[in-house]
């Protein structure tokens, strides 16, 4: 299972979740976030991680391909998350920008409808990631959305399930929506961008128990 571990802000934390199991590290690169993080403070949590084995992904909103692209070169990312309105040929003409990247859009899932919108975008992006619609935050909102949406999702391309996940729900949103991959942010946090170790452990010690995670080392 794919597990992404997103607001990353601080070295120490970035290489402690990746050591941790966190296959996916999020960086927030939407100016408004309270976990937004400049380039080089992206650069600076890379250089931690060394040469482990984790995905670094950039999450923008409504920005410029300009923009994606040199936070992309100057931050060593291996993945762009679309977390805004991108429409399919945006999501293209990143796709043309970037052919080495990693896209992923996410979608903020209110109704039913919003998924054949999500399926939509198949052709252009590689991972979808379904968070919970909030009428005045893009992200991180720690809502969850309503997994029954999802027991029939089934896109054809990898997909993530975000939205309020936490130590406390998540084998419970794994048995019911089975994802092939989870994205957390404020569920693991103490404050926004300040990421809780305890509860990352705590995290991936009940992901353990569902049997749907294996260690890296297992
Ligand atoms: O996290 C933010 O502050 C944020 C701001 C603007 C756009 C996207 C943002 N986060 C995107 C993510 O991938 C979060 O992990 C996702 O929304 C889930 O968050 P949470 O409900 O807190 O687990």
């Amino acid at each position: 299972m794919r597990v992404k571990i997103c607001g990353i802000t601080k070295p120490e934390q970035g290489a402690a979740i990746a050591d941790l199991g966190a296959t996916a590290l999020g960086f927030i690169c939407v100016p408004t976030s309270p976990r937004y993080v400049t380039d080089l403070q992206i650069l600076r949590v890379v250089q931690a991680l060394e040469a482990m084995p984790v995905d670094r992904i950039g999450v923008f909103a409504n920005t410029t391909i300009e923009i994606i692209c040199q936070t992309v070169e100057v931050g060593r990312l291996t993945g762009v998350q679309l977390h805004g309105g991108e429409s399919l040929e945006f999501c293209d003409r990143l796709r043309q920008a970037l052919p080495e990247v990693e896209i992923l859009k996410a979608i903020r899932v209110k109704a039913a409808t919003d998924l054949s919108k999500a399926r939509d975008y198949l052709p252009v992006v590689d991972t979808l990631l379904l968070d919970a619609y909030h009428p005045g935050l893009l992200g991180g909102t720690g809502q969850t959305l309503d997994w029954n949406l999802l027991k029939q999702f089934n896109p054809g391309c990898p997909w993530l399930l975000a939205g309020g996940l936490t130590p406390e729900n998540i084998q419970g949103a794994i048995a019911q929506v089975k994802p092939p991959g989870i994205d957390l942010s404020s569920g693991v946090e103490r404050s926004p961008g300040d990421k809780d170790l305890a509860k990352v452990a705590e995290l991936f010690f009940k992901l353990q128990l569902t049997g749907s995670y294996l260690p890296q080392s297992a």
